[in-house]
């Protein structure tokens, strides 16, 4: 399982680094040639609408508020970090203004991304934007009540030694920026969704364009970079919406049909199903049962012999072996079954779980946790001149998969017997 997730997590990480790398690279190689100056400045607004476009289109108003926070920080970057900057300390008002945007920035991003999209996307929308723009309000009413308490808590460098002043923030802000990295990162680390490293990535793109105030491009450039990141996101997710099956994340009936078409003369296909399963969650539940299909999928997606996993449906799982015969597909099928029906599936007893973690250490010691296992049967068929399609050589495995139930479960039957 380990394994499985640091690929994922690579998998989803890795596209938006690169984009990101890549621009920063070009920033700071100055490797673009002179543009006009038009030109760059569109780049944040075409990106946001074809983020925003996207966002509506599949009803992610996570994304839109975070593509929001990125025009923000664009924009308070261009029309206040700026001029501060150029005029150089006078009036405290902007420098708070700005330290409050880039203070409330990631927090609010949190915020948002921790916030499950619920109810009808404008409902869903107008709430965030509510809470979200209290918070701002209150922060800008309290700056001006009380500008000096504010100007001690957002300006002042609290610890001199962890600062850096090449950050180009307020040190409260830095560590703002800091705590939504690590947060997001945890969340990246423990479930790799692409909009967990858009945002992550989206975050330390912040922090990373800030400093790089007087170039040319920096700031416009790292902006579109972030909101493409994020269009991209919502492509990926909608993409593994449509092929993933979300509980095993086994690529689904969907993927499957896709990858039959394009199977060439030699394959062969097995179906699995997992035995007795009704009776199963009969006894043990929904849950219980739903972690046991997640444990056969983490299985079967490890098969040998150059075979994929795929969910069918149900507890019905189907696996495609390209360039194969049937008889050569056993010793890798045999294999999956008997790491199954070796591995102990733990049951996590919720209702008499104690409370005190010490305690409910002592009593794993003591071998209290009751473990569960299942078995599956295989039924496994080839293409061949009976067999000359896809949905002929399933309906063969089902048949053969038949046979394995029929002569007792927990076995392997092939098409020809
Ligand atoms: N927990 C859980 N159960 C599911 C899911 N999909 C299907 N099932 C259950 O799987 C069971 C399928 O049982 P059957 O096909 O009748 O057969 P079986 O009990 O597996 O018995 P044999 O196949 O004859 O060994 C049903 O009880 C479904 O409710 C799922 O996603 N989660």
């Amino acid at each position: 399982m380990m394994q499985e997730r640091i690929t994922r997590l690579a998998f989803t990480l890795l596209p938006p680094l690169a984009i990101a790398l890549g621009v920063a690279a070009t920033v700071r190689g100055d490797l673009l040639p002179p543009l006009p100056r038009g030109l760059m400045e569109a780049g944040p607004w075409l990106a946001a609408l074809l983020g925003a476009g996207l966002a509506l289109a599949y009803g992610r108003t996570r994304v839109l508020v975070f593509i929001g926070l990125v025009l923000a920080v664009y924009l308070g970057a261009v029309f206040q970090l700026r001029p501060m900057a150029y005029q150089g300390a006078g009036d405290p008002a902007p420098a708070l203004g700005y330290a409050l945007l880039t203070f409330l920035v990631p927090m609010i991003a949190v915020a948002n991304s921790f916030w499950t999209e619920r109810y009808h996307i404008a409902m869903d929308l107008g709430l965030r934007l509510l809470a979200f723009g209290a918070c701002a309000g209150i922060g800008v009413v309290l700056i001006r009540q009380y500008p000096d308490a504010a100007e001690a808590f957002l300006l002042t460098i609290h610890w001199p030694a962890v600062h850096w002043p090449g950050l180009g923030m307020p040190q409260v802000s830095s560590w703002s920026l800091l705590l939504g990295l690590v947060i997001t990162g945890i969340a990246l680390v423990r479930g790799p969704r692409p909009f967990w490293a858009a945002q992550w990535v989206g975050l330390l793109g912040m922090g990373w364009m800030l400093p790089q105030l007087f170039h040319a491009y920096a700031l416009p450039l790292s902006a579109t970079a972030i909101l493409i990141i994020l269009s991209l996101a919502v492509i990926q997710e909608s993409f593994q919406m449509a092929f993933r099956d979300d509980l095993t994340g086994l690529p689904g009936r969907r993927a499957l049909n896709e990858r039959l078409q394009r199977l060439g003369r030699r394959y062969a296909i097995a179906m699995t199903d997992v035995d007795h399963f009704k009776k199963f969650n009969d006894t043990y539940g929904h849950d219980l049962g739903d972690q046991v299909l997640r444990v056969v999928a983490s299985h079967l997606r490890k098969v040998g012999g150059g075979g994929r996993a795929y969910r069918y449906g149900g507890e019905e799982f189907t696996i495609v072996f390209p360039g194969k015969r049937a008889q050569q597909c056993v010793p890798f099928l045999d294999e999956l079954r008997e790491a199954i029906q070796d591995y102990d599936i733990v049951i996590r007893d919720e209702k008499n779980r104690p409370e005190d973690r010490r305690e409910g250490r002592a009593r794993r010691g003591q071998g209290r946790g009751q473990t569960v296992s299942v078995t599956i049967s295989m039924g496994v068929a080839e293409r061949d001149a009976e067999h000359p399609d896809p949905e002929a050589v399933i309906k063969a495995a089902d048949q053969a998969l038949y046979r394995a139930k029929e002569g007792g479960r927990n076995r392997v039957c092939t098409h020809e017997g």
